[in-house]
């Protein structure tokens, strides 16, 4: 089972107030250094096979504070990159919500498509086929670590959990914050969602999917002895 740990990067200065999306230069703040040193920490522990990251600053700045340290580096993948949000990139959010658009993001986001930019679900799509590939690669026991953006890390959750995509919105990624998905053959386990914790993950804990492990994808009747 390879266990994927999903990192949104850390806070910049545009993070919340604009919709940065893809515009360049956008770097980590003071505060967002101090949360990608601080997940380099809350993963210390953890083996990574790879360390990935969307192409955009403030997620490689992230990864790099993961990487110190270790003889992994960061490798890029543009299919992590924030979803393309066309005309709606560095506008203010509360200019934003009074779009007739916006409704649409938030009830119905499958149908949107951005003026001049991406569909919510064609993002979806090239995140959890960059998924599904890296874990194709790395193998079955592999750990690794991707660095990307709140909506592409909601959707790549969403469809881990089954959910379609118009309930992505029901899923929270803060900034630094790490969500860990464990893919069996069978069906994907989602073992944590926008933690701030530390996370230890055993070396043996890959045979571990909360039950008797007759197949290697069952799930625990009753939720079984634990995950990690
Ligand atoms: O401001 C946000 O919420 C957007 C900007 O693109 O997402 P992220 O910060 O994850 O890149």
């Amino acid at each position: 089972m390879t266990t994927l740990l999903l990192a949104r990067h850390g806070l910049t200065d545009l993070t919340g107030p604009v919709l940065a999306g893809r515009t360049p230069g956008v770097h980590l703040s003071e505060a967002g250094r101090a949360q990608a040193a601080a997940l380099a920490g809350r993963v210390a522990g953890v083996r990574l096979d790879a360390i990935v990251s969307s192409p955009l600053e403030r997620c490689r700045e992230t990864a790099e504070a993961v990487a110190e340290g270790r003889e992994t580096d960061v490798r890029i993948d543009d299919r992590f990159i924030e979803c393309g949000y066309g005309e709606w990139t560095g506008r203010p959010l509360t200019e934003l919500a009074k779009e007739p658009l916006w409704q649409v993001v938030q009830a119905h986001p499958s149908a949107v498509t951005f003026p001049e930019g991406e569909s919510l679900a064609g993002m979806q799509h090239r995140a959890v086929a960059a998924v599904r590939e890296w874990n194709r690669t790395l193998g079955s026991k592999a750990v690794y670590l991707v660095c990307s953006h709140g909506d592409v890390i909601k959707a790549i959750v969403a469809d881990a959990l089954g959910l379609h995509l118009d309930q992505f919105q029901r899923i929270t990624a803060d900034p630094a914050a790490l969500t860990v998905i464990r893919y069996a053959p069978l069906r994907p386990f989602v073992l944590r969602v926008n933690d701030m914790g530390e996370l230890r993950l055993p070396e043996d804990s890959e045979e571990k999917d909360g039950g008797e492990n007759i197949t290697g994808s069952d799930a625990a009747v009753g939720g079984g002895p634990g995950t990690t």
